[in-house]
């Protein structure tokens, strides 16, 4: 699950970590596409042995064109073995771009089913989580290694086995002949995949620290390219500072990655030249049988040959496992993320005809977020009857957002429980799965009309009466329906025949959105924010009618709407301090008084001081 920290990625050995993401990716791989990752694997095996045997015939068309050269043989074995080496090598090409057409589709549907992976992991992990800046980071890498890490070692994976596989068929052909070769090569390997290892520890590290970083950047890129921001930006002339924050952030993250890669150039290099210091005693060896008369000359131009090809091929192995040293490791970390994925995100869909509460109470709930230095919730009870209207009320950062997230299940409270008809509730999902919420930053997808609405309840079929049902209840068909595509329009003109709405149309269409899902329980969180003053009115004044069979809990600064509401509770500070109906806290004198009377004197031009005086 996402809020286990998992493995310290750079921690396990390094074979076991390899080993544990190359399955890992394999295993994507098989489930995106299996015949396409057989059928590739098989060709590079084909290559691979097709080598070996290019290599035997060539030993052989050696033979007898020292020979033919000798005027001891005939031109027709000759002939016939350069025809078959021609044929050899034109089925080698052919089967590297199959293999490559194969690679290009598989790593695709790969990378489909990675994202899909993540985004269901995020999806499942719980609302509080995105108060973590660790959970960010985590995600930020999740993302960046479905997005290029896990193709990138699907590609090095099958690389390797065609070097792998290549190395051996060529190993085999020559040791009849020179059969020490082959250990004297991995020898040869040996320092530069030791700085490859280190490298690739090192590298993560980097990265890992740089994810903030990374994080910050497409944030202000965002600020500077996106189309919400535009207007604010050009108001105020912010365009050029946040440029320059955006360069800084790149000057940070440069000089860093700057310092590592040139503090690996130089031990690079060293592990090079002895690896080649290695080759160059065998090719002195191999020289030197000759010399000596232990081998034919066709066989030592075979193995040098074969020791070239050898090299070469062990080269680009090391090469590329140290590339695929981040590689390896991020994918590790992905694999730690999505682990368990799913088995976190609780239900949320809203089963038709599923039992409703007679009561909903938070009894003592206390919550505090992330890293904040006070809780936002202390011990707060409230309850919730079948079919009533009730309000919370409270001045901004008071906690009434919060609790109507504990109370829908979006947030666990730390102490407390929520009982649903007296019975603690285990699952937030049953909460979740029985409310609707219009939140007070309720979302605007850049989807169509009908989308909008639909994604109330997405797992039903969105059928066009309902949606349109919905939309009148919520006042947002009058509008939709002058849409250009009415309910097919796409509501942002950052795409084809796209408009915008007005922010007030924007929350009818939340409200329908919430309409459309049905469900027993609605939170309305300011849902008048931005209606005019007489859509607000309506709004209050048919709460009843409009929601009729459902609970309402209401959050509103508009008093207008609050008082009519069955119990009103009071929010200072995270604690309930008043709760009653309006009258019974109006005779209280207390906070609600105060705030009504001020909101009230407001509009019939008395000095609120006059009108906050009890009595
Ligand atoms: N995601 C968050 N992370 C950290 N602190 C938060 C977060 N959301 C809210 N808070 C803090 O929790 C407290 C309660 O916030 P909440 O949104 O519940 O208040 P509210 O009564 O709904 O306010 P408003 O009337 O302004 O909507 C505030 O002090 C706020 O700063």
């Amino acid at each position: 699950m996402v809020d286990r920290p998992g493995p310290a990625p750079g921690a396990r050995r390094w074979p076991g970590q390899t080993l544990g993401a190359v399955t890992f990716v394999v295993g994507l791989a098989w489930r995106a596409d299996r015949v396409r990752l057989v059928a590739l694997l098989a060709v590079q095996l084909v290559a691979a042995l097709g080598l070996g045997v290019a290599l035997l015939l060539l030993r052989t068309v050696l033979g007898d064109a020292l020979r033919l050269a000798g005027d001891r043989g005939s031109i027709r074995p000759v002939v016939t073995g350069l025809a078959l080496l021609g044929l050899a090598a034109l089925l080698g090409n052919a089967l590297h771009i199959a293999g490559g057409v194969l690679e290009q589709v598989l790593k695709l549907r790969t990378e489909s089913v990675t994202t899909d992976l993540v985004a269901a992991t995020a999806s499942a992990a719980e609302l509080v989580e995105f108060d973590r800046p660790e959970f960010h980071d985590r995600v930020e890498r999740a993302v960046r290694a479905a997005e290029q890490h896990v193709t990138t070692l699907l590609t090095t994976t099958v690389t390797v086995v065609r070097m792998l596989a290549s190395l051996l068929a060529v190993a085999a052909a020559v040791t009849m002949v020179t059969w020490w070769l082959l250990p004297v090569l991995l020898l040869a390997a040996l320092p530069a995949l030791r700085v490859a290892a280190e490298r690739r520890r090192r590298d993560f590290g980097l990265q890992t620290e740089l994810a903030e970083n990374r994080r910050s950047r497409r944030y202000l890129l965002q600020l500077l390219t996106g189309r919400r921001e535009a207007a604010e930006l050009r108001a105020y002339g912010t365009g050029g500072e946040l440029r320059r924050r955006l360069g800084s952030r790149y000057a940070e993250a440069i000089e860093k990655e700057r310092h590592f890669v040139r503090s690996f150039a130089w031990r690079t290099i060293v592990a090079r030249i002895l690896g080649d210091l290695v080759v160059a005693a065998a090719v002195a060896g191999v020289v030197l049988l000759l010399h000596t008369g232990r081998v034919e000359f066709a066989a030592a131009l075979t193995a040098l040959g074969a020791l070239y090809l050898m090299s070469t091929q062990l080269r680009l192995v090391v090469m590329m496992l140290g590339a695929a040293g981040g590689t390896v490791l991020f994918v590790d970390d992905l694999r730690a993320f999505t682990a368990g994925a799913g088995d976190g995100g609780g239900r949320t869909a809203v089963e038709p005809g599923a039992p409703s509460f007679t009561r909903l109470a938070a009894d003592r709930v206390t919550f505090r977020y992330p890293g904040a230095a006070r809780p936002a919730l202390s011990e707060a009870s409230l309850e919730l009857r079948a079919g009533q209207v009730v309000a919370l009320v409270g001045e901004n950062g008071s906690g009434k957002s919060t609790l109507a997230k504990v109370v829908t299940g979006l947030y666990r409270p730390d102490s407390g429980v929520v009982r649903w008809d007296g019975e603690p509730v285990r699952d937030p999902g049953v909460l979740r799965a029985t409310s609707a919420v219009v939140l007070q930053d309720f979302l605007r997808y850049r989807l169509t009309a009908a989308d909008n609405v639909a994604m109330g309840r997405a797992e039903v079929a969105a059928e066009t009466g309902r949606i349109q049902a919905a939309a009148r209840l919520a006042g947002a068909a009058p509008f939709l329906d002058r849409l250009p595509r009415r309910y097919d329009t796409v509501l942002s003109p950052e795409f084809d025949d796209g408009v915008d709405l007005s922010l007030g149309q924007w929350q009818r269409v939340a409200l329908a959105r919430a309409f459309f899902r049905d469900a027993p329980l609605l939170v309305l969180d300011e849902p008048t924010a931005s209606l005019d003053p007489r859509a607000e009115a309506d709004l209050f004044a048919r709460i009843r009618t409009l929601f009729a069979g459902r609970t309402v809990l209401l959050i509103s600064h508009r008093f207008s709407g609050v008082r009519y509401a069955d119990h009103i509770y009071v929010l200072e500070s995270g604690r309930i301090t008043e709760h009653g109906g309006h009258d019974e806290l109006m005779a209280l004198h207390g906070t609600y008084a105060e705030l009504y009377l001020t909101q009230a004197a407001a509009y019939l031009d008395v000095p609120a001081t006059a009108a906050v005086q009890p009595g």
